[in-house]
């Protein structure tokens, strides 16, 4: 056991990370990073250029293949271990990222006659132009009283994969024709390296409405919504669904020669990346809510009994550790946010003055940023601009800012920003507790918590909660490996159970940050404005950001 290893990769929105894991103690021997070559697609295709519609946001499958070819060899070479002693690979994935597949599992993005035809391509997380599908799988559900929509917060979202299924059927029939079948991303990468497709649980459960014990909705739900999707669970979305820590196959000699690996090794299946953090910092019990901090949030936490609260993505029995419900909740944007201010919003002194003191926009801000105090820059915004994931559970909302003056600075708007993150995850643990699901302290990983000191204790006082930091470069990719040591099973030098993996493995920094008592009152009261804005502007009251976009596309009446 002691000088064992496996690989975990945490494959995100913008890059693909691996990590060489010692499975003695959990610490990453080495990692490396391959962005990925066609990024986000969301103005046009390869190939063509055609242009895609907004909210769109696709990715290129190669781009993952070469993760895997460029980080498994560099994390291998950068070790020094010998090979024979990693025992397994894992992976992690953002999701709903799915693809359409042939017989063969092969893109059908990637032949010929479909390149140039953007329903071919791999639908990211973050494409959002399903909306008018999701919309009408929530009337549908909540008309027939379906009892998976509690189950969901009471919403199913655009970014899943019945509502992007059904916007390829409805905007590319041949497409959905032509594909034998729809899979997750991550699903499919664990086919690449073994040959074998599996579903597993958690992408199902938390992503297409699959239920342990109910299975997906009926065919006469999906009947409903459309005729053409009565049979789509057992055609094209057919398959084995199988828990966390399954061994999905072993790796082929086609694969093993590409990276260096020894063939036959144990390959875990698939997960979802923040998912997979969550025993890479040891949370294994209720009361701990583990925030996956970058482009997004996901905040997640487990409980004994299955609970509805208001705009959770979902809760899942066994979803994220055998044995307890799994919640999830999120938002839509948080680093990306922090990136469009930076990118889009800051003005040349700015950018100047960041490079003549060495520092990059985003510390040159913090910096600033941090010389206020709670509520001295007189703003609010709400934290919309990739729309409400968790509570509203609505892709149409916008950002906004508040209270801006002559006088208003980057730097405040820029601490506004963060606060209006920070805003938001409140509502999630305050929905999460109204509900009788224990929030008592955050974890946070992801790139964040590493990045950006203000904004980890902005969260804390915001909260009033203390929040422990991931001890790890790659937290979801840590806790890949870790599904797969329990992949490889113990006889081969692995783990039984996750519950044995993370007790060897997990680590957390010791520093806590806690709750400043000055900064927690002020923002109580910030906060409540926050909350009247957020209903205000979110509920129906003033449905003015939706009519923005329908003036956008020409589509008010
Ligand atoms: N110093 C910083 N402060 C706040 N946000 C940052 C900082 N540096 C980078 N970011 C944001 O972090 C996000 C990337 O987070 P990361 O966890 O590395 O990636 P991913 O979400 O793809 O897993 C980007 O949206 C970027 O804008
Ligand atoms: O939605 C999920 C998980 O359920 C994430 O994959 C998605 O928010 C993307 O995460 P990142 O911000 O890329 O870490």
């Amino acid at each position: 056991m002691l000088t064992n290893y496996t690989i975990g990769i945490d494959y995100g929105t913008q890059s693909g990370r691996a990590v060489l894991v010692s499975l003695q103690d959990g610490k990453e021997v080495s990692d490396h990073v391959t962005p990925y070559r066609h990024g986000v697609m969301d103005t046009e295709l390869p190939h063509s250029g055609k242009k895609l519609g907004h909210e769109w946001a696709l990715q290129h499958p190669n781009d993952y293949l070469e993760v895997i070819t460029k980080s498994v060899p560099a994390v291998i070479r950068q070790s020094g271990v010998d090979p024979t002693d990693i025992i397994g690979i894992g992976i992690d994935f953002t999701a709903c990222t799915m693809l359409p597949v042939d017989q063969q599992f092969q893109p059908l993005c990637l032949k010929e006659d479909f390149k140039d035809h953007p329903h071919s391509w791999v639908k990211l997380w973050k494409h959002h132009a399903a909306q008018n599908e999701a919309n009408k799988i929530n009337e549908i559900a909540e008309a027939r009283e379906e009892s998976f929509l509690p189950r969901y917060g009471g919403k199913i979202s655009s970014e899943w994969m019945i509502a992007k299924i059904w916007q390829i059927l409805n905007e590319a029939p041949e497409i959905y024709e032509e594909a034998d079948q729809f899979v997750e991303a991550t699903d499919w990468v664990i086919s690449q390296l073994t040959g074998n497709l599996l579903r597993n649980s958690c992408t199902a459960g938390y992503k297409a409405i699959w239920h342990k014990q109910d299975g997906y909705p009926g065919s006469d739900f999906f009947k409903e919504l459309d005729p053409r999707l009565e049979n789509l669970v057992e055609t094209k979305l057919r398959g084995e669904v199988v828990s966390l820590g399954t061994k999905a196959g072993i790796l082929t000699k086609e694969m093993a020669e590409l990276t260096g690996l020894p063939e036959g090794i144990a390959v875990a299946v698939g997960n979802v990346d923040a998912h997979a953090a969550v025993p890479a910092v040891g949370v294994v019990e209720p009361g701990k809510m583990v925030m996956a901090m970058g482009t997004s949030i996901c905040h997640m936490v487990l409980g004994k009994e299955e609970k509805s609260a208001e705009g959770m993505c979902g809760v899942v029995e066994d979803g994220i550790i055998p044995g307890y419900y799994g919640y999830e909740a999120g938002q839509s944007a948080v680093g990306d946010i922090f990136e469009w201010f930076v990118e889009e919003g800051v003005p040349a002194y700015v950018k100047e003055e960041a490079n003549r003191r060495g520092l990059n926009i985003h510390q040159y801000l913090e910096e600033k940023a941090s010389l206020y105090r709670p509520g001295e820059t007189g703003l609010l915004a709400l934290d919309w601009w990739n729309g409400n994931r968790s509570v509203l559970v609505d892709t149409e909302l916008g950002g906004l800012f508040l209270g801006m003056t002559l006088q208003t600075k980057p730097e405040e708007m820029y601490r506004a920003l963060l606060e209006a993150t920070a805003f938001g995850t409140r509502m999630i643990v305050d929905t999460f507790k109204q509900n009788g699901v224990e929030v008592n302290e955050l974890y946070a990983c992801g790139g964040l918590p590493q990045k950006n000191r203000l904004l980890m204790q902005i969260y804390s006082d915001v909260t009033n909660l203390p929040i422990k930091i991931a001890d790890s470069k790659h937290t979801p990719a840590v806790g890949a490996a870790m599904f797969a040591a329990v992949a490889a099973g113990e006889e081969a030098g692995g783990y039984s159970s996750i519950l044995n993996a993370a007790d060897k493995m997990a680590r957390i920094r010791d520093e806590i940050i806690r709750p400043m008592k000055e900064n927690v009152v002020i923002y109580d009261k910030i906060y409540q404005e926050y909350k009247r804005l957020h209903d205000y502007f979110g509920r129906g009251e003033n449905d003015v950001m939706k009519k923005l976009r329908l003036l956008r596309s020409g589509t008010l009446e």
